[in-house]
């Protein structure tokens, strides 16, 4: 039996940190939403045991420094597995991008072993497990559109937004998530995003004010580090977007419009200057 799992990305619609824990992580509060760009898993059971993984992008690491590895080792020890799995990996999410593209693999490995292994488990009881490889991996588990608390791995789902387009850019630079949040200084954050405002527009279908509930505490600390990333943002709005803010903790920005040709016009200018730009849909409904 061989399985098949789409890994999808997720942009952050907002994003806020409330403060920082004892124990070194962000207490943080997020709507977060998937898009259709996804990275395609196929995992085949093996009888010796082993669990390997290879990839289709040589510069992400295929050994126990993977998320999908570490997902599949979880598993297999905590329900006393004696099979293995051979899990492939085509990557087209950008990587170290903002985007969750690790933790969706990992959530994907969850989804699949636990049909390939039948083991009934619930969608709680994998994004629980999700929550011990990292922060973003349960969100991943539950896909669609979703508030994020605690560290990020506490999950209550919401309404699916309107339908639109998204046009992404990744400058060439990879981002630290821990960096950013190390750096990040609260007192310089003059706007707290809205994620009341952003819960009422999904409810409403309301896309005017899901563009103007937009907002990333994090941004404060990766727009300066790399004016790329800002430079990206103005012109996404001279292009046309109707919405434009960064994911997670970067470097990746996006831009929001319902109009396809409006979309197509914004990743027409970007690719000018920008190597990797997607224009794909939402998917979180
Ligand atoms: C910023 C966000 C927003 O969705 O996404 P990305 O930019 O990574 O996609 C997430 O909070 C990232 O989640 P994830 O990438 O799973 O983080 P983890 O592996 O759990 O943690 C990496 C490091 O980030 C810091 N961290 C992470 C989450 C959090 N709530 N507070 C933190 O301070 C910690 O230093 C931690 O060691
Ligand atoms: N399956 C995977 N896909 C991509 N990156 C992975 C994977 N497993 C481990 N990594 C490592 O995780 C780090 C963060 O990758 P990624 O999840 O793409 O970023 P982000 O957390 O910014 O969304 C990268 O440095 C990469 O080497």
């Amino acid at each position: 039996m061989t399985v098949l799992m789409k890994a999808p990305a997720k942009i952050n619609l907002t994003l806020d940190v409330l403060y920082k824990r004892t124990d070194g992580y962000h207490e943080v509060e997020m709507v977060m939403t998937t898009i259709d760009l996804a990275d395609r898993l196929e995992l085949k059971p093996r009888d010796d045991g082993n669990i390997v993984v290879e990839t289709s992008a040589s510069f992400v690491p295929a050994d126990e420094r993977n998320l999908a590895y570490q997902a599949a080792k979880l598993m297999q020890e905590r329900f006393g597995v004696a099979q293995g799995v051979s899990i492939a990996i085509e990557k087209h999410i950008p990587v170290a991008a903002g985007l969750a593209g690790g933790s969706s693999d990992a959530a994907a490995t969850i989804k699949g072993l636990n049909q390939l292994w039948q083991l009934g488990l619930s969608t709680e009881e994998m994004a629980a497990l999700g929550a011990e490889i990292g922060s973003d991996v349960s969100f991943c588990v539950y896909g669609g559109t979703a508030l994020a608390t605690g560290r990020g791995e506490q999950i209550t789902p919401l309404p699916g937004p309107p339908p639109f387009w998204v046009v992404l850019a990744k400058p060439p630079i990879g981002v630290s998530t821990a960096h950013v949040y190390q750096h990040l200084d609260l007192s310089r954050v003059s706007e707290r995003p809205r994620a009341k405002q952003m819960i009422q527009a999904l409810s409403e279908q309301n896309f005017l004010l899901l563009v103007q509930s937009l907002g990333n505490v994090l941004e404060t600390v990766t727009l300066q580090k790399y004016p790329v990333v800002k430079h990206l943002k103005q012109k996404m709005v001279e292009f046309g977007a109707d919405g434009v803010l960064m994911s997670g903790s970067g470097p990746t920005v996006f831009a929001l419009t319902q109009k396809e040709s409006r979309a197509q016009r914004i990743y027409n200018g970007l690719k000018g200057f920008c190597h990797d730009v997607y224009m794909v849909r939402s998917t979180g409904a």
